[in-house]
């Protein structure tokens, strides 16, 4: 048994562990990093990247298909190569967790632990490390960065076997499969789903409930489900679905009908990856979800020299918030116990489907449980200017303003460029922008941003504070 003395031991090197490592070592050069798997995150290896990288792949194949719109002619359906279109995900992606993995193997050695982490007591880890060797650690301060692992249920794994796969296996295909079935209809499940899809591979999708993305717009939700299900096969209320292995193959039985598919993909939800940790060794407070209670200000559990950030804190599932939470953690970890208390920025999260979803600033879900007194503007996107232009117009945007003062509240989105239009809506939340101070920003011509500007002008006639919007504006350009 190696034992070890520190400052700060920090559990995990993905993207919380590492904002967290380099701001605890502006305090404390006593701090050690400790990564059970391998190095280069789950964003650049098997999340964000790789995701986007098939999406591109997907996009590529979607404008040839959809060129014909546009009177130009491709005369043969175009052919994917598959063992191509996974090669350059794999190529790529390995050039960003070779960015990653250099940097995390630039830090000193001495501060440097491979091997799986738990509590064996209060501030005291026991590490199997990957040198075969126990190890012990006794840590001042300790932040707690796991991430988070896909929920698989028992009897999904028992009956299918490796024909089970999570989002981590299909970024390591050499080639794509015939026929795919997904398990879930959130933010995974769209993004994955559409791609295969796009890219010629047979998938069915299946939700457990009527829900189809993270929208909570009731409206928006409506149209989330009207527009995917008119691309993909979706079989929305499963919550059982029958499913067993013949071979290489799973079948499903649905509506009388049996289909077959290479492989079932779980995406129906992560869960922060606490169990193995030995909390129950830790001390430490748990909520009535058996998560530790923290501070999102501070990230501290309770009272104790203990942080917890990035996806295993179980709050917001995205790489800005796991880097933010990191360096909030990490900077109070290694202060201790001078803890500071830090803004968190506006909430932000978008959805790489087509069209896009997002939500900037506050749900439209989370506001009505606040009891906030706000009104919606609306626009359609179906006869926006520019997005006619292009052909992308399909989709909506709702904006939610406060009553009486005419702030930005919040934002839902599905429709063109939602990723850029849900930046300004965060932006301005943040700020704290009225509708007047942003209908009082420039707009360009014709540009998406116009339909941002029809839903703000609805608002502020609502909220009592302008004019009614000019019919057809002509001076706001055509199809503005
Ligand atoms: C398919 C997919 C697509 C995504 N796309 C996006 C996107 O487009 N945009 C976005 O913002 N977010 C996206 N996300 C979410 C984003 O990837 C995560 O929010 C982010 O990576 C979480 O970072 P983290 O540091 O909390 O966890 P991780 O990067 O997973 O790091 C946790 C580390 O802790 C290690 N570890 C766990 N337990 C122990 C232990 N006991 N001892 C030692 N080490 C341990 C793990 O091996 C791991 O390396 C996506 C996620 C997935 C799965
Ligand atoms: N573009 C992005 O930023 C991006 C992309 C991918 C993932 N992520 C992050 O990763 C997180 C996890 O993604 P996700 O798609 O796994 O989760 P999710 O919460 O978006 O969706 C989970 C889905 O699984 C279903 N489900 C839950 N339990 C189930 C069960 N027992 N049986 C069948 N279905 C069940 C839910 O009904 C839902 O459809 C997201 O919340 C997000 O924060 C972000």
């Amino acid at each position: 048994m190696r034992e070890h003395r520190v400052d700060v031991a920090i559990i995990g090197s993905g993207t919380a562990g590492m904002s967290a490592y380099r701001a605890a070592l502006a305090h404390t050069s006593s701090v050690l990093a400790i990564e059970g798997g391998p190095y280069g995150t789950t964003c650049a290896r098997v999340g964000c990247m790789p995701s986007k990288l098939l999406i591109a792949a997907a996009e590529a194949a979607h404008a040839v298909a959809e060129a014909g719109r546009f009177g130009v002619c491709v005369d043969a359906p175009a052919r994917i190569d598959g063992t191509a279109v996974m090669a350059r995900v794999r190529s790529e992606r390995d050039r960003f967790v070779g960015f990653v993995t250099e940097a995390v193997e630039g830090w000193a050695p001495e501060h440097r632990l491979r091997g799986w982490a738990r509590f064996i007591a209060p501030l005291t880890l026991e590490v199997s490390g990957a040198d075969a060797q126990a190890h012990r650690v006794h840590a001042e301060r300790i932040v707690i960065a796991t991430g988070s692992e896909p929920h698989i249920e028992p009897a999904w794994a028992a009956a299918l076997g490796e024909r089970l796969i999570r989002n981590d296996e299909l970024f390591d295909w050499h080639d794509l499969p015939r026929a795919v079935l997904v398990l879930g209809t959130g933010v995974i499940a769209l993004e994955l789903a559409q791609a295969l899809h796009r890219l010629g591979v047979r998938v069915r999708v299946l939700g457990r409930s009527q829900r189809v993305g993270p929208l909570t717009d009731p409206a928006l939700q409506a149209l989330a489900r009207e527009l995917f299900g008119a691309e993909l096969a979706l079989s929305l209320n499963q919550p059982t679905p029958r499913l067993r292995r013949t071979g290489e193959e799973v079948l499903l039985e649905l509506d009388g009908r049996t289909e077959r598919f290479d492989y079932v993909l779980a995406a129906a939800g992560r869960r922060p990856r606490l169990s193995g940790l030995g909390l129950e060794h830790s001390g430490l407070m748990l909520g009535p979800d058996g998560l530790p209670a923290y501070d999102r200000h501070t990230g501290q559990i309770g009272t104790a020299p203990v942080f917890i950030a990035g996806d295993a804190n179980g709050e917001r599932e995205l790489l800005h918030e796991a880097a933010d939470e990191g360096r909030i953690a990490g900077d109070n970890a290694g202060r201790w116990p001078d803890v500071r208390v830090r803004p968190r920025r506006a909430p932000l999260a978008v959805v790489f489907s087509d069209p896009q979803m997002a939500i900037a600033g506050h749900s439209h879900a989370e506001l009505r449980a606040a009891g906030k007194a706000f009104l919606a503007g609306h626009v359609s996107f179906a006869d926006q200017g520019r997005s006619r232009v292009m052909g992308v117009n399909r989709g909506a945007l709702h904006v939610y303003a406060a009553q009486g003062s005419g702030r930005l509240l919040g934002a839902e989105m599905l429709g063109p460029r939602a990723e850029h239009l849900a930046h300004l809506l965060a932006w301005s939340v943040q700020r704290g922008d009225t509708v007047q101070e942003m209908l009082d920003s420039p707009f360009y011509h014709p540009v998406i941003e116009e339909g941002l500007r029809t839903a703000l002008r609805l608002l502020q006639r609502d909220l009592r504070m302008g004019p009614p919007p000019v019919e057809r504006c002509l001076d706001c350009g055509p199809g503005a």
